[in-house]
């Protein structure tokens, strides 16, 4: 692993440099193989141990915090920044040609300038839920940030009872949110050289095709928009709920990003909420399209001193389609409905096929099914028959016949049905993080014992795969886990 420093030597004005508070009696709860390999990291060492938990120096890092503001639940909140996480600088594996760099961040790492009255830290069961999240969603080829691994300790730390504290170690391919650009814009006001160095430092890091004008401003927002509405397709068609979608946890790059209260679906329901602090839904399932666009916009907004309004609300006008492609994209491969040239070209097809998809879903909700298992059943299905074996816990019959009917002449005559039904496999997991699991795999690492959590991550790595001896963790949560929400006290 190599680091470098360019954030830190070409953005000063945009962060504060903060050390650490080391933790006591540091130990690795769980730690990632896949997220190690990115930055050329092989194994957890004791020393990393002490480095990644504040306890020794690590050569060559920075440590520092980065100002942002955001609009929170739709209210804007001026300043915010890392209140709890320290980044390190910019790691990545010196053997490959073309590496690609990551941010590693201490979540949770003690108190810095932007931790107004919080602590500084994050409790084990948050930085557990981050780090499986992070990587249940790369192994569904979802777009997030990574986790390498989580750090123990027996510090105290207080919530609505004594807990203790843990710090994520985590790996983004930038830290950059939409509330970067809104706190230079809002809130210092009449900084406009800041925004547009910003800028030029995003678009050369991670976009260097674009060029650092007028014209690439454009095409960048262009393409933020178009990652973001590839983002949320893919939550939509995985079943993934954030909880959080304040603008302050959203990406430039539309990578998944600040896991808290997230869920993903059990039963399926459109307007399932998962946040325990937001009562009204403004972050349900179901309003994630339409509250990904509405960040946008503030981002938009955000950008007014440097792109006219008329090139931003260009781009905000692709948002939709891109939207809509990605999610048709995922949900035909999970369904089964083939995509020929003619198909893909074809609006009026896209319009039939969201409908078979939205039927489905209508009969999943009113019949209260599980979204994988469900999925996880094309797997299974004889299409070719008359009579599907998709859930036997239908109870409106009649709409489900209808619906399969229109859905058997949509698919055709399969000739390889063995292909057809691998093909279903691949794309449907068997394995996600359900909300019970997570919460299972906590309780006993809280006493002590992260084997479960080990043996969870493991098998979230794969989740695919059918991982004989693993199927009681595809089960529907047990009564107590279901539709858990959790509390945004982390
Ligand atoms: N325990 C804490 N101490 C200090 N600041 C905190 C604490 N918890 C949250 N914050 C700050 O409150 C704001 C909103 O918190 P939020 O939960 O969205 O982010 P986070 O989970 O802390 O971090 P990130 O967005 O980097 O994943 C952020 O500025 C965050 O740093
Ligand atoms: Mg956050």
């Amino acid at each position: 692993m190599q680091l470098k420093q360019d954030f830190f030597e070409q953005l000063e004005g945009f962060y504060s440099q903060v050390y650490p508070l080391p933790i006591s009696q540091p130990h690795w709860l769980v730690w990632s193989d896949d997220a190690a390999a990115l930055i050329g990291l092989t194994k957890p060492t004791d020393e990393l141990l002490m480095q990644m938990s504040g306890n020794h120096q690590m050569p060559g890092a920075s440590y520092y915090a980065q100002v942002y503001s955001g609009h929170q639940f739709g209210g804007y909140s001026p300043r915010l920044g890392d209140g709890r996480s320290i980044i390190l600088g910019e790691a990545f594996n010196g053997q490959d040609a073309h590496p690609q760099a990551w941010d590693i961040a201490l979540k949770g790492a003690g108190p810095t300038p932007y931790s107004r009255h919080g602590d500084g830290r994050a409790v084990m069961r948050s930085a557990v839920r981050e780090f499986l999240a992070s990587e249940a969603l790369a192994a569904l080829s979802v777009p997030t940030t990574r986790a390498l691994a989580v750090i123990g300790s027996d510090l105290p730390v207080w919530r609505e009872s004594q807990e203790t504290a843990a710090i994520t170690v985590r790996l983004a391919k930038s830290h950059i949110r939409f509330g970067h650009f809104e706190y230079f814009c809002h809130s210092e006001q009449g900084s406009k050289d800041k925004l547009i160095q910003l800028l030029n430092f995003t678009i050369a890091q991670h976009y260097p095709h674009l060029s650092q004008d007028y014209h690439g401003y454009k095409a960048w927002f262009t393409q933020v928009v178009k990652d973001t509405a590839v983002l949320i397709g893919h939550w939509q068609a995985v079943g993934f709920a954030h909880g959080v979608l304040n603008t302050d946890n959203m990406s430039v790059l539309g990578d998944s990003f600040d896991f808290g209260p997230f869920a993903f679906l059990d039963t399926f329901k459109e307007d399932f909420i998962c946040n325990h602090s937001d009562p009204e839904g403004r972050y349900a399932f179901g309003q994630q399209p339409g509250i990904g666009l509405w960040n946008l916009q503030r981002l938009a907004q955000a950008l007014t001193p440097v792109i006219e309004s008329d090139d931003l609300v260009a781009a905000l006008n692709t948002y939709q389609a891109e939207l809509v492609k990605q999610y048709l994209l995922l949900m035909r491969a999970k369904m089964g409905l083939s995509i020929t040239e003619q198909i893909a070209n074809s609006a009026e097809q896209d319009k039939q096929d969201l409908d078979l998809i939205g039927r489905f879903c209508g009969v999943m909700q009113h019949n209260m099914l599980d979204y994988t298992n469900t999925f996880r059943a094309f797997g299974n299905l004889d299409v070719n028959s008359a009579k599907s074996n998709i859930a036997d816990e239908i109870i409106d019959r009649p709409t489900f016949d209808a619906w399969y009917k229109d859905y058997q002449q949509r698919v055709g005559q399969v000739t390889d049905i063995e292909a057809w039904q691998g093909a279903r496999n691949s794309v449907n997991p068997k394995y996600i993080l359900r909300n019970y699991l997570a919460q299972e795999a906590i309780v006993a690492a809280e006493d002590g014992d992260n084997g479960k959590l080990v043996e969870l991550h493991r098998l979230l790595t794969q989740p695919y795969a059918e991982q004989e001896h693993m199927s009681h963790y595809a089960q529907r949560p047990p009564q107590w886990g279901q539709g858990l929400i959790m509390s945004c006290s982390s």
